[in-house]
């Protein structure tokens, strides 16, 4: 909120000052446009889709060159609970697949399976545990015991969803493009979308105030044009690794004066990941004469190629602050969507995703959310994920009601009987009965979900899976202390690539393994390489949460070993290095014996004596070797636990420091799935 107001405040500044030379401009479309026009009108019809998208060329490079040549004026101007038994049996509504286990059955009627086997001899079922009941004979032991039963095979239900669904594809229409902006911290992402929509929502129209609903739609002379203003990289790819495609173009914003930084570089790889054009805003032209072709050799690095030079990506020099070029950079954007032929239908049921969600105390589950096929009406039934309801309430961007909403608008909704989760489909469907029923099947199915997370990409079962699946890349998220580490090893990986088997880098830099690599390779279902470096508390989370593999290294020669290995199918490797605890460096204490004691906190895990240990510094190894001495109160000890004291000394190591952290390793032999 308050950064909103703040930002509001600098809007308004920024519309006080916004300057022009909009008459010129506006001549300069209107001539391009003519031109456009009667260049379509003489060729046959043929030849239209090409001359489309070479007019659509040659209007970009009119842009351009126009951007480029405001730059002499910009120059100028210069964000305990008891357990009881239950006393009365609970009547659920049970669903029942083709067939299920004795002990599944029983879980679902939450009893023991000991009592359920029990009930079945009495009806004259004789049965084990583990035994698979067919449909039928689940069914009569369930409702005799009095519970409903929904019955369904496989994927019925959720077929369901898209039966009652429009599918005829010369009903499809164009549709506004869906944009998000990305960049690195402080190169004007906000202060971007903020002048696009101070400038460009009729605040008025509506008579209400724009509020914060995570995407508005804009309207250019030229089109709509949809923005998410919430996406951060990690929320991006988080909705990508649930398999929801929402974004059409990418803009990557880069401030001239700071040039290309570590998340401009996280930014590209998700959208390389996700496979969507990128638009490179070239930002804060107003503040220095800085050279914005230094940036456009800087992004070359990472496969970022300017149109002139032969490339993809289109460049447009703008000012978040002055306005300058933002124009340009709206219509350039409509001119992308243009050539990528955006279409939907926008007849029958809706479906959309969940931008934002949240309870408001007087009226419930509140819900932003983008629609991406059908219309949208008051009154529709509604299920994302396993929350269902009725739309009650739809309002657009500025507070005003609406009674139906098409592809690529986002609203907000009121109806929901809980929260759906950001990321999540939205289906419209026909009747309560059927989102109450699959709301229920998806709950249970999200149990089941839970167990095969185990089953994720792991390096030790590679090949297997592999085989599996028809996995014909492995997909790798690779961080390394320094960049002569990563280059060699990146070179390295890609050399092991085979007609079989492509690896795919999917995302790499210099440093601890953060959130984000977690969450780009949850979506991009990769494998974590930290090469003498570790993982951050927060990323550690998803990784164990997700079961994602996370692998470290400090020998590019057993990396490489054991990818290879593992691509051939051959051996799994054999041992894998195990991290046994984490001491924290309090205190460092000089003793005549040993030169340098770190009194420390165990923080993680147990530290053994006589096992190798590596000093970390900021999540980067610094140093290898043995842990000479343990003790706790002068008595020498064989281990320490977590949350004690203790008083380690590194064998030939005295520059440790405050804060440094002491890991112990122990070689571990890896169980092998064959
Ligand atoms: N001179 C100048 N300053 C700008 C421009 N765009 C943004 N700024 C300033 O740069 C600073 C950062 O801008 P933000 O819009 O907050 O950047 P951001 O990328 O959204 O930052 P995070 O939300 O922290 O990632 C603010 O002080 C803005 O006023 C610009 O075009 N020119």
């Amino acid at each position: 909120m308050k950064k909103q107001d703040l930002l509001n405040k600098k809007n308004n500044s920024f519309l006080k000052k916004k300057n022009t030379d909009k008459d010129k401009d506006e001549q300069s479309h209107f001539l391009i446009h003519k031109r456009k026009k009667n260049i379509k009108t003489l060729k046959s019809k043929n030849n239209e889709k090409f001359l489309k998208k070479n007019n659509i060329r040659e209007e970009k490079n009119n842009i351009i060159k126009k951007n480029k040549n405001n730059k002499n004026h910009i120059k100028l101007n210069s964000l305990k609970q008891v357990f009881q038994k239950p006393i009365k049996i609970v009547n659920k509504d049970i669903f029942i697949g083709e067939f299920i286990k004795v002990s599944e059955l029983a879980n679902k009627m939450s009893i023991k399976s000991v009592e359920l086997i029990k009930k079945m001899i009495s009806f004259g079922i004789i049965a084990t545990i583990n035994q698979l009941l067919n449909q039928k004979t689940a069914q009569l032991i369930a409702e005799k015991m009095g519970h409903k039963v929904i019955l369904y095979n496989k994927n019925d239900l959720e077929k369901s969803i898209i039966c009652d669904r429009v599918i005829d594809n010369t009903l499809l229409k164009e549709r506004p493009p869906v944009v998000t902006i990305m960049g690195h911290v402080d190169h004007g992402k906000t202060s971007l979308l903020d002048f696009i929509r101070s400038t460009r929502i009729a605040k008025k129209e509506a008579g209400g105030i724009t509020q914060h609903i995570g995407a508005y739609q804009v309207k250019t002379k030229k089109g709509l044009i949809t923005f998410l203003d919430t996406p951060g990289h990690a929320a991006f790819t988080s909705m990508r690794a649930r398999g929801v495609k929402i974004t059409d173009i990418i803009v990557l914003v880069v401030a001239v004066d700071d040039g290309v930084q570590p998340q401009t570089i996280e930014a590209i790889q998700h959208a390389k990941a996700a496979n969507v054009p990128v638009l490179v805003a070239i930002n804060k032209i107003d503040r220095i004469e800085s050279d914005p072709e230094q940036i456009k050799h800087a992004l070359m690095k990472h496969d970022i190629v300017p149109e002139e030079w032969g490339g993809d990506n289109i460049f447009i020099q703008v000012s978040a602050k002055t306005g300058k070029g933002i124009d340009d950079l709206l219509n350039l954007i409509l001119l992308q969507a243009e050539m990528m032929e955006l279409k939907a239908i926008d007849q029958g049921l809706a479906r959309g995703v969940v931008i934002e969600s949240y309870i408001d105390k007087g009226k419930g589950p509140i819900a932003t959310i983008l629609i991406q096929e059908g219309t949208l009406k008051k009154g529709d039934i509604i299920l994302s994920g396993c929350s269902y309801g009725k739309v009650k309430a739809m309002t657009n961007e500025v507070g005003k009601n609406i009674n139906k909403a098409i592809p690529s608008l986002p609203i907000v909704i009121l109806g929901f009987s809980s929260l759906p989760e950001i990321g999540s489909v939205m289906y419209a469907l026909n009747d309560e009965k059927k989102a109450r029923e699959l709301a229920i099947y998806r709950q249970e199915k999200n149990r089941e979900n839970k167990l095969d997370k185990n089953r994720r990409l792991k390096l030790d079962n590679i090949f297997e899976n592999m085989k599996e699946e028809n996995i014909l890349s492995l997909n790798i998220v690779l961080k390394s202390d320094v960049q002569g580490s990563l280059e060699a090893i990146c070179e390295a990986l890609l050399k092991l690539s085979n007609s079989e088997i492509k690896i795919k880098i999917i995302g790499s830099g210099v440093g601890a393994i953060t959130e984000t690599d977690a969450t780009l390779a949850l979506a991009s279902n990769a494998i974590i390489i930290g090469f003498n470096v570790r993982a951050y508390t927060s990323s550690k989370q998803i990784i164990e949460k997700e079961k994602l593999d996370l692998r470290y290294y400090s020998v590019i020669y057993t990396l490489i070993n054991d990818i290879s290995n593992a691509m051939k199918g051959m051996l799994s490797p054999e041992y894998k290095q195990e991290i046994l605890g984490l001491a924290e460096v309090r205190n460092v204490f000089k003793s005549p014996k040993f030169p340098a004691i770190a009194g420390c906190m165990v923080i993680e895990g147990v530290i053994k004596r006589n096992n190798p240990v590596r000093i970390l510094r900021n999540n980067v190894v610094i140093y290898e070797g043995e842990l000479e001495s343990l003790r706790r109160y002068r008595e020498d000890v064989i281990e320490v636990k977590n949350g004690m004291e203790c008083g380690i000394g590194i064998k030939n190591y005295q520059d440790i420091l405050i804060k440094d952290i002491i890991e112990v390793v122990e070689m571990k032999e890896i169980q092998r799935n064959i």
